[in-house]
């Protein structure tokens, strides 16, 4: 992956979107920070952070799917499509399920329960209009054709989800956005899971793969990318990024796997209403939580060769 501008051929790609949302007298929620990512054709981009940090609402930004007190600032290009600017009409009907492809949270639920799965993949293809056949599409991700005439119920946690998967393929989208698609799967289910999305990166697409799951992340990210309190802190190769991590952030959640010795960074982030103070104070927010002692208060993205970090540049 790369951060910034002036691709050539990414299938997604941020520069320095941010989010706030305005509370009226209660002031203003900083949401996402001049996020700028890239995503790559074959690749799967994990973004990663605590619960409350911003990616669902960097999730949102790019389909078009914030509410009206959002205040959205930056760009963010797929195609010849800059998201953050085009009409609701253009979202509709050229991004959302052709361009972006949207693999739900939870797919147990994002099934409609009184009509087969075939009916549900049927109706998608023909709303998007593509060439795709159901059958091919069921294939691709792993189910028999047969089982596509189960009701949701009928499915078990790993179908459903692989139904919502060829859901969201449907409209054969070069971006498969995938916002906590593990969520409630118990561990076997979460890596066949997480690993059906890498094969479908593999198959020509690039996956944006939202989600607090670490474990996931190593497991099938070719690109990672670190969220705390709105802003991305560290980026870049996955494997790299996690067998070594140079923001103390990336280290504190490693840390707190079970091979990283359960040892989380105490304490916890900061209110988003109290980011911008916090800047002018202190520069880095995580400052107050920082073990280093090493932060240079930047809370720019920086690159050093093709990994990017905030405040702490490796030694
Ligand atoms: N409409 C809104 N108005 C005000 N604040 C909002 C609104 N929507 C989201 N937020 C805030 O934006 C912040 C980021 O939320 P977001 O859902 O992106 O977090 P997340 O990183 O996806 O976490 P999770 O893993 O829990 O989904 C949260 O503090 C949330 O309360
Ligand atoms: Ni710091």
């Amino acid at each position: 992956m790369s951060v910034g501008s002036g691709s050539t051929g990414s299938l997604l790609e941020l520069d320095r979107l941010s989010v706030r949302f305005l509370l009226g007298r209660r002031g203003e929620v900083r949401a996402v920070t001049d996020a700028s990512l890239r995503l790559e054709r074959g690749r799967v981009l994990a973004l990663v952070g605590e619960s409350g940090c911003g990616k669902s609402v960097l999730a949102s930004a790019l389909l078009g799917l914030l509410p009206a007190n959002a205040q959205v600032r930056g760009r963010a290009v797929t195609g010849d499509v800059e998201l953050l600017s085009a009409p609701e009409q253009v979202l509709a009907e050229r991004v959302r399920g052709r361009r972006i492809g949207l693999v739900p949270q939870s797919a147990g639920t994002h099934l409609t329960p009184v009509r087969t799965a075939r009916s549900q993949l049927v109706e998608a293809i023909r709303a998007l209009g593509s060439g795709a056949g159901p059958d091919e599409l069921a294939e691709r991700v792993g189910l028999r054709p047969d089982e596509l005439d189960h009701y949701p119920h009928e499915l078990s946690g790993g179908m459903a989800q692989r139904v919502a998967i060829a859901l969201a393929l449907a409209g054969d989208p070069p971006v498969l956005l995938a916002d906590e698609p593990t969520t409630g799967l118990d561990r076997p289910l979460v890596h066949r899971t997480v690993d059906l999305l890498a094969e479908t990166a593999a198959d020509d697409r690039a996956v944006l793969l939202i989600t607090h799951d670490l474990t996931a992340a190593k497991r099938v990210a070719t690109d990672v990318a670190v969220m705390y309190a709105s802003r991305i802190v560290e980026a870049g190769p996955a494997e790299e990024v996690f067998a070594d991590p140079w923001h103390p952030y990336t280290a504190g959640l490693l840390g707190a796997l079970p091979e990283g010795g359960f040892e989380p960074i105490p304490g916890h982030p900061p209110a988003l209403t109290e980011l911008d103070r916090l800047e002018r104070e202190w520069g880095c927010v995580f400052c107050q939580r920082c073990p280093s002692g090493s932060c240079t208060g930047d809370p720019e993205l920086r690159a050093h060769g093709d990994r990017w970090v905030a405040a702490h540049p490796p030694c």
